[in-house]
C-alpha cells in the first residue's frame, strides 16, 4: 500500500482554492497540525472567524481531497477560528467573552443543562460513572444525550454498546447512535478505538464544535459529558464556549489522585463553571462471597476533600467487578442490575445534580399580558 507524508497532504490541500479570494488554504496560512499515521489524516484549517460556516464546503472538498489520496484510510479536517489573544472567562453560565466580542457558544441550541464529567487524572473511572451517571438520570425520567469529549481515549462507543457502529446523515446533519435510550455522540464513531491520535489546541476546538453543533442532538434536558482527564484544551474549550450547568469531578480515594482532582476542580473554579460535587470511585469492596468490607485505598479522602474545597460530596462507589464487566461489556450496572445497591448509588448522585441544576437560573417565561 503506497505511504502518505505530510508534505503530500499539504500539496494536495494546495490544489484547492478559497472561493474568496482564489487563493490556495496553504498559502493562506490556513492549514495546520497536519498529521498522518498509518493512513489516519488530520488537519485543520484555521479560518477567520466571520467566514467560518461559508467555508464549510472547502472544508469537505478538503477531506474528500485527501480521502481521494493512495495510501489514505481516513482523512479529517476540521475547521477552527482564529482566536483573538486574551481571551477571558466570562460570568458562570454565559459563554465566556474574548477581546474581540462576544465568544461564540458552540453549544447545541435544544440542549437545557450541560454538566461535565471530569478527573484530574486517567483510568479513575470517569467514564464508567459517565455512562451511568447518564443511565440513572434517564431513569429519573430526563431526556439525556451522552458526549464523550475524551478524543485521546473515548471509551462511550464500548461502555455504551456501540462499538464499531457510524453514525448516518439525514438533512445533512450528523444523527447521533441511541443505546438504551440514550443518544450517544463519540470522535470514537469515526476512528478505531486503538488509534493514537494527535490533537493540536485548534483542532480539538474544531473537533468539539463540529460534535455539538453539527449534530442533530434534537431536544434534551441533560447532555452528560465525558472529559478527557487532566486540564487541556477540551476543558478550556468546553468551558468557554460552553455554558456548564456545573461538572462532577470523579477520583479514588488515594491522595495523589486527589490532588489531581483538587486541581481539576481549581480550574474549573477559575473559568466560574459550578463544581456539583466529588464521586469517590472504587471507594471501598465488598467481598462477594463473605460481605467482608475492605477499605482499599483508605476510603473517604473525596469526602474530606470535597468539604475541605466547599463542595458537595456526591457518593462513593466501590470497587465491584460487576460495575468493570458491566461497564466494559457495553451493559452498565444502572441497565443491567437496575434495583442494585450500585445502581441506587448512582441515582443518588442524580438525584442530587438534578437538585443542584434544576434550582439554577432559567430564563425567565414569558411575561403574559391581557389588554
Ligand atoms: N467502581 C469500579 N469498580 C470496578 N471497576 C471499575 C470501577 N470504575 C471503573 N472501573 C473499571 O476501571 C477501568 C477504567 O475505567 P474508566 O475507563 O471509566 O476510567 P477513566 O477515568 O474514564 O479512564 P480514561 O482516563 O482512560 O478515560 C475500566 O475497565 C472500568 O470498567
Amino acid at each position: 500500500m503506497a505511504t502518505v507524508s505530510r508534505d503530500d497532504v499539504i500539496a494536495t490541500l494546495s490544489r484547492l482554492s478559497d472561493p474568496e479570494t482564489g487563493r490556495d488554504p496553504v498559502a493562506l496560512g490556513w492549514v495546520q497540525g497536519v498529521a498522518v499515521k498509518d493512513g489516519h489524516v488530520t488537519a485543520a484549517l484555521e479560518v477567520p472567524p466571520e467566514r467560518g460556516p461559508a467555508l464549510e464546503p472547502l472544508r469537505k472538498a478538503a477531506e474528500a481531497a485527501v480521502h481521494a489520496m493512495p495510501g489514505v484510510l481516513t482523512a479529517t479536517i476540521v475547521l477552527t477560528a482564529q482566536r483573538a489573544q486574551g481571551s477571558q472567562p466570562g460570568p458562570a453560565g454565559q459563554p465566556r467573552q474574548g477581546t474581540a466580542g462576544r465568544a461564540q457558544s458552540i453549544a447545541p441550541p435544544g440542549v437545557r443543562h450541560i454538566i461535565a464529567v471530569a478527573s484530574g487524572k486517567g483510568g479513575v473511572g470517569k467514564s464508567t460513572t459517565a455512562a451511568n451517571l447518564a443511565l440513572a438520570l434517564a431513569a429519573r425520567g430526563q431526556r439525556v444525550g451522552v458526549f464523550d469529549a475524551d478524543i485521546y481515549g473515548p471509551s462511550m462507543p464500548r461502555m455504551l454498546g456501540l462499538a464499531g457502529q457510524r453514525p448516518t446523515l439525514a438533512d445533512d446533519r450528523i444523527q447521533p447512535l441511541e443505546s438504551m435510550g440514550l443518544k450517544v455522540m463519540s470522535i470514537g464513531f469515526m476512528m478505531n478505538e486503538e488509534d493514537p491520535v494527535v490533537w493540536r489546541g485548534p483542532m480539538v476546538m474544531g473537533a468539539l464544535e463540529q460534535m455539538l453543533r453539527d449534530v442533530d442532538w434534537g431536544e434534551l434536558d441533560v447532555m452528560v459529558v465525558d472529559m478527557p482527564p487532566g486540564t487541556g484544551d477540551t476543558q478550556l474549550t468546553m468551558s468557554q464556549r460552553v455554558p456548564l450547568a456545573g461538572a462532577v469531578i470523579v477520583s479514588t480515594p488515594q491522595d495523589i489522585a486527589l490532588l489531581d482532582a483538587r486541581k481539576g476542580l481549581n480550574m474549573f473554579r477559575k473559568v466560574d463553571v459550578p463544581v456539583l460535587g466529588i464521586v469517590e470511585n472504587m471507594s471501598y469492596y465488598v467481598c462477594p462471597n463473605c460481605g467482608h468490607r475492605e477499605e482499599v485505598f483508605a476510603h473517604g479522602g473525596a469526602e474530606k476533600t470535597a468539604a475541605q474545597m466547599g463542595c458537595p460530596f456526591l457518593g462513593a462507589i466501590p470497587l465491584d467487578i460487576a460495575i468493570r464487566v458491566n461497564a466494559d461489556a457495553g451493559t452498565p450496572i444502572v441497565v443491567t442490575d437496575p434495583e442494585g445497591a450500585h445502581a441506587r448509588a448512582y441515582l443518588a448522585i442524580a438525584d442530587s445534580i438534578l437538585a443542584q441544576i434544576d434550582s439554577g437560573a432559567r430564563p425567565a417565561a414569558p411575561k403574559i399580558r391581557f389588554t
